[in-house]
């Protein structure tokens, strides 16, 4: 980051909104960021001995730079890779849904899941999450994230913004982590900085005004978007909140929210927010806001055609569901479906909800995958191994050593010291990785090829390892 010079108009622009604090400012951008972890409640629910991130209980700061390709926990979504101020939506979310029941939420940019997979966490299991993102090519890694962190409640989609409409008034949250022009992200990656001039924020704040626009009209009255941005200026944030405010008589609420050292909270014109700059906080730059729907705003009914995904799963309903994938996850009120030829399982909750989105959006996936047929074998699916509601009575779990682990997770070929037999879960100190299918004298690793950990450790970098 030394060598790399600050454009003159950011400077400007920053010394602007911060005074006397921008030498400090500048300073803090030329430190190197700290790596922060998020670990999942259910999978590593126990504290680590790492210095907590003071907004959210399971958020920790590493202590150096390592690299987690080499820990198997990490592949068998015990923690997440998350920087330490996006982690503040916690705070946001749970000071929005306290005590409410059944709410749908959509996270609307959310590839590649950080936040959708914080959100799953601040949920709970009668809440549905709507996890979308427009880019095609982004789709893939943030169905994978969220299979890894195993909620059931979620459906991704794979829509444009204004898509959306089609469904009508369907939401209670929606959270908008818009793409922006990045300023808080600078130090991270310093790239972004080329890519920065005051024409790119321009048209950040048109994209990010068009997408709120889009999705104003499927927030229910009395609903609440939660907006965040990783950028400084006030265009892509406060300004935006403001054009909420004329165009569409948006909100502004104040959250009973802690107050947290170094996180600077303003108010304008009756909007609330939150900034984390990276000279007050170990964290990179976040903006956020929570805005609400008057009451009084108008309902719209959806106008929704019969998409592909629907038909999909129409055709083969007449199809015998088999008994295991009735018991294969631990959930009571599950609804078994046939998807082209996979079994999937969603909360019968969510059923008429399902139903609606699939008629309106694209569908990327729907519930927990349980896995397929062939023949009268039943193939359990990674993301049943993957998930919080697995039934371990079920299968026998096969302790791995740490080399086993990796060779594992690498799809390199190993003996296995233990006897076994049929489907079992290969698990690394207590928690899953995925499947094996034994054989007499040896196994067929079921472990997603396009998961598998391609590159052997150099044997010199660092490695982080959550349970050592
Ligand atoms: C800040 S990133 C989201 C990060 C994500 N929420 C997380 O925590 O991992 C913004 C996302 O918006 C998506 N995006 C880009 N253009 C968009 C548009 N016009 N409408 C909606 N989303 C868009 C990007 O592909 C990207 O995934």
């Amino acid at each position: 980051m030394a060598d790399i010079q600050l454009p003159q108009a950011f400077i400007t622009q920053m010394e602007t909104l911060l005074g006397n604090d921008y030498t400090a400012f500048e300073s803090a951008l030329l430190r190197p960021s700290r790596r922060s972890i998020r670990l999942h409640p259910h999978k590593w629910p126990q504290p680590m001995g790492l210095t907590q991130v003071p907004w959210y209980k399971n958020g920790y700061w590493l202590d150096e730079e390592a690299t987690v390709t080499y820990d198997p926990l990490f592949h068998a979504g015990t923690y997440y890779v998350q920087e330490a101020s996006s982690m503040f939506l916690a705070q946001l979310l749970e000071a929005c849904i306290k005590d409410k029941e059944e709410l749908t939420v959509l996270d609307l940019c959310a590839a590649p899941g950080g936040k959708s997979t914080l959100i799953c966490d601040v949920l709970d299991e009668k809440h549905l999450l709507i996890s979308n993102e427009v880019i095609k090519t982004r789709v893939n890694i943030l169905d994978e994230n969220l299979l890894k962190w195993g909620y059931n409640n979620v459906i991704v989609t794979h829509n444009d913004p204004a898509d959306f409409d089609r469904l009508g008034t369907f939401f209670d949250i929606i959270v908008v982590d818009a793409p922006c022009s990045g300023e808080g992200m600078f130090r991270k990656d310093p790239a972004a900085i080329n890519e920065w001039d005051t024409a790119h924020v321009d048209l950040c704040c048109s994209r990010q005004r068009r997408i709120l626009s889009d999705i104003w009209q499927v927030l229910k009255p009395g609903g609440i978007i939660i907006y965040s941005t990783c950028t400084f200026n006030r265009k892509e944030n406060e300004e935006n909140m403001r054009w909420m405010q004329e165009q569409y008589q948006a909100e502004g609420i104040e959250l009973n929210i802690p107050a947290f050292e170094g996180v600077e909270t303003g108010n304008e014109n009756g909007i609330h927010f939150y900034r984390f700059y990276p000279h007050k906080v170990t964290g990179e730059g976040f903006f956020a806001s929570v805005i609400r729907k008057p009451e009084s705003a108008a309902w719209t009914n959806h106008t929704g055609k019969r998409e592909k995904w629907s038909k999909d799963r129409k055709v083969q309903q007449k199809q015998t569901i088999p008994e295991i994938t009735k018991t294969i996850l631990t959930k009571e009120d599950a609804y078994v479906f046939l998807h082209k030829e996979e079994f999937r399982c969603f909360a019968q909750t969510f059923k008429d909800a399902l139903e609606q989105i699939s008629m309106c959006l694209k569908i990327y996936r729907a519930g927990t995958p349980l896995g397929t047929l062939k023949g009268k074998d039943f193939l359990p699916d990674i993301a049943v191994a993957m998930s919080i509601h697995l039934n371990k009575e079920l299968f026998t779990c096969i302790e791995l050593s740490y080399e086993e682990a990796i060779k594992y997770l690498s799809k390199e070929d190993f003996v296995l010291a233990q006897e076994s037999s049929g489907w079992n879960i290969m698990c690394y100190k207590g928690v899953p990785l995925g499947w094996i299918k034994a054989m007499p004298n040896r196994f067929n690793n079921y472990f997603p090829s396009e998961w598998r950990i391609r590159n052997q450790w150099d044997g010199v970098s660092k490695r982080f390892m959550i349970g050592e």
